[in-house]
């Protein structure tokens, strides 16, 4: 069992650099605007400047899986690049793949992004409870065991998450439709806890050895409707900046759980490329006004 736990290696970062999470995003139209070409190589020229200038600067940055993927074998070796000089410097990676999948296969996903010495380790990875919160125990047990992390989609940031993860459940079933009357006799419109709830709850119960190792990704988009007075762990919050979401709301939605938020904003940054310091101060304006706002 690694010493440092998730949580303690996470306060420590905050501590020193404070919570904001940067992402490095290489959109096909920011490759553009930076002057750069839609290949492997613009990505990796792009990587290298975010790297230039958000390292040593902000605690964790948040690499998106999906822009590297697109480039294939050629795309993962510069996303691997990318992590490994990140880490080397310090800096907490969160790698944003999204993974998830019966518990067989999540122990593979477990060991690409959080083993020891795998070519794509990062301190963290964002995963899908969606085949069952329960199918995550391969990356949990991993995650435990060297001081890395998760982040458990809970309530996404983005518009269309609402239906699914507002859904509520009787007992672990979805209230609705294919429910019949014996079943809805006794629960009255509202009752039930909602599926993104549920995942709250069985985040709330893995954390209980106090290491923090599983998080929660709740967007800052809108007021998230969630009890998280029993979560004590990391939250990764999206959705500041390009998305809409501002200081201000954060403190708003978030006023009960601050701790270990973490913001994350990409676009919002990225606009200020190519140029090494114009994105330096940009993240250094985002970073301070966050502290600012959530003291
Ligand atoms: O609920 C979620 C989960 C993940 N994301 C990811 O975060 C960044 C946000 O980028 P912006 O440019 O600041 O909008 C992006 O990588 C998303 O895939 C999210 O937005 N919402």
């Amino acid at each position: 069992m690694s010493q440092h736990s998730w949580g303690s290696r996470l306060r420590s970062a905050i501590a020193d650099r404070g919570r904001l999470c940067v992402g490095i995003d290489p959109h096909p139209s920011l490759l553009r605007a930076w002057g750069l070409p839609e290949t492997a190589g613009g990505v990796e020229t792009f990587a290298e400047i975010c790297v230039e200038a958000f390292v040593g600067d902000v605690a964790l940055v948040k690499p998106q899986v999906a822009f590297f993927e697109a480039y294939g074998a050629a795309g993962y070796a510069v996303l691997e690049r990318t992590i490994s000089v990140v880490r080397a410097a310090g800096t907490l990676v969160i790698a944003d793949a999204k993974r998830g999948d019966i518990g067989s296969t999540m122990a593979a996903y477990s060991q690409a992004w959080l083993g020891k010495d795998a070519p794509l380790a990062s301190d963290a990875v964002t995963v899908s409870p969606y085949l069952g919160f329960g199918a995550l125990e391969p990356a949990v047990e991993l995650a435990t065991e060297h001081g890395r992390g998760l982040f458990v989609l809970a309530r996404t940031s983005n518009p269309e998450g609402g239906q699914l993860q507002g859904a509520r459940l009787l007992g672990d079933r979805l209230l609705g439709d294919e429910l019949d009357a014996a079943d809805l006799s006794d629960v009255s419109a509202g009752e039930g806890v909602s599926v993104a709830q549920s995942i709250v709850d069985a985040a709330v119960a893995q954390n209980r050895d106090g290491r923090d190792t599983v998080g929660l990704v709740v967007g800052a988009t809108r007021g998230h409707g969630l009890d998280l007075s029993e979560f004590s762990g990391p939250i990764l919050a999206p959705g500041l900046g390009a998305q809409g979401a501002t200081v201000a709301d954060l403190a708003e939605i978030f006023c009960d759980s601050r701790e270990l938020l973490l913001p994350n904003t990409s676009r919002d940054i990225l606009r200020h490329g190519p140029s090494v310091s114009a994105l330096r101060e940009a993240a250094e304006r985002a970073r301070d006004e966050v502290e600012k706002g959530l003291a």
